[in-house]
């Protein structure tokens, strides 16, 4: 078996997918006429033409035009299921799903709605294809700080269904600080903090997740490579980056997934992961991330199984379940 093959086969966590992002253009439609919303785009192909981006905000933009037509807890249950039956068959048996509630909150969408359909789909998940799974709500952070606070006050019903909280959305002039108090805020209600930083950002940003937030893992964090202080501390902490290559691509923050910084992560003593992002849009689910980036960089059959097993090491699972999940892991790598 190859080291793509093996990528494929073995068992995986995803810990970094927006769930928003995982809404094909089929079902972006199907659900528009459900709903009666009117999209600015003629049909499906129209829409999956536009998905030629040049940085973050241009996937941004189309992003949230996708996310309009959701609007009752089974528009949110029918994505989600769509993408676990995508994840089950690139053998993910654990997902950490990023939700944004602003994006349908400022729709007039209740957030029980939202969080209503995604946990009634983990539950399904769950029963249906053995597939574990929990939820992290994320505040948008090109909103304000009070919009934050106001946004964990409506979610506080809901507490039982999420495990922790992260920041995502436009990066450049929106550093981790802004969002200070409402992570400290939510590491006292005993949640999980984590933040997108380093995607675009510089490496200030990572330091501002790590120091300014407290956060336990760093989605993207590729640009710590420009500052060694950085990774050493990266390193030492072992503090995980939740690295997507495609979407690395697709957002040109590469030119060629053969430039892309995961080896060099990984050599750097990194427990990095890889990860899908919003794979309606970026070209692939997990098991077209591992292939594509294992091929680009020769990555080797003890790189693909440390990366398998850093994603287990990072999830927010209990450890009982971790080991079990280790235990899977290193019966589906031994030779044959
Ligand atoms: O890659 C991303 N970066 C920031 N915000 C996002 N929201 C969805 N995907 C992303
Ligand atoms: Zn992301």
């Amino acid at each position: 078996m190859s080291p793509a093959e093996l990528a494929a086969h073995l068992p995986k966590a995803e810990l970094h997918i927006h769930i928003e992002g995982s809404l094909e253009p089929e079902l972006i439609f199907a659900l528009a006429q459900r709903n009666g919303v009117k999209l600015p785009y003629h049909g499906v192909e129209a829409l999956r033409e536009a998905y030629a981006f040049t940085n973050l905000q241009s996937f941004l933009d189309i992003y949230y035009a996708g996310a309009s037509v959701l609007l009752h807890e089974v528009d949110f249950f029918d994505m989600a299921w769509a993408y676990f039956q995508r994840a089950y068959a690139d053998r993910v048996i654990h997902a950490e799903l990023f939700f944004d509630p602003q994006t349908h909150t400022a729709r007039g969408v209740d957030i029980g709605v939202v969080i209503g359909g995604l946990q009634r789909a983990c539950e399904w998940a769950q029963a249906e294809l053995g597939i574990s799974s929990r939820l992290i709500l994320c505040f948008l952070r090109h909103l304000s700080e009070e919009e934050a606070f106001a946004t964990l006050e409506a979610a506080l019903p809901y507490r039982q269904h999420f495990v922790g909280v992260g920041l995502d959305s436009s990066e450049l002039g929106h550093p981790p600080s802004k969002f200070s108090r409402v992570f400290a805020r939510c590491r006292e209600l005993g949640l999980h903090v984590v933040a997108h930083a380093g995607e675009e950002g510089p490496p200030a940003y990572i330091w501002g997740a790590l120091d300014d937030l407290k956060a336990e893992r760093i989605d993207h964090g590729v640009r710590c490579l420009d500052d060694p202080a950085l990774v050493a501390e990266l390193a030492r902490r072992r503090t995980p980056l939740t690295v997507c290559p495609l979407s690395n691509l697709k957002l040109c923050v590469v030119k060629d997934l053969r430039e892309h910084p995961m080896k060099r992560l990984l050599d750097a003593g990194l427990c990095a992961t890889v990860n899908s992002d919003d794979p309606a849009y970026f070209g692939g689910y997990l098991n077209a991330n591992f292939v594509q980036t294992v091929e680009a960089l020769g990555l080797s059959r003890e790189e693909v199984i440390a990366l398998a097993r850093n994603s287990f090491e990072a999830s927010f699972i209990d450890e009982e379940t971790r080991q079990r999940y280790l235990a899977r892991l290193e019966a589906a790598s031994a030779p044959p």
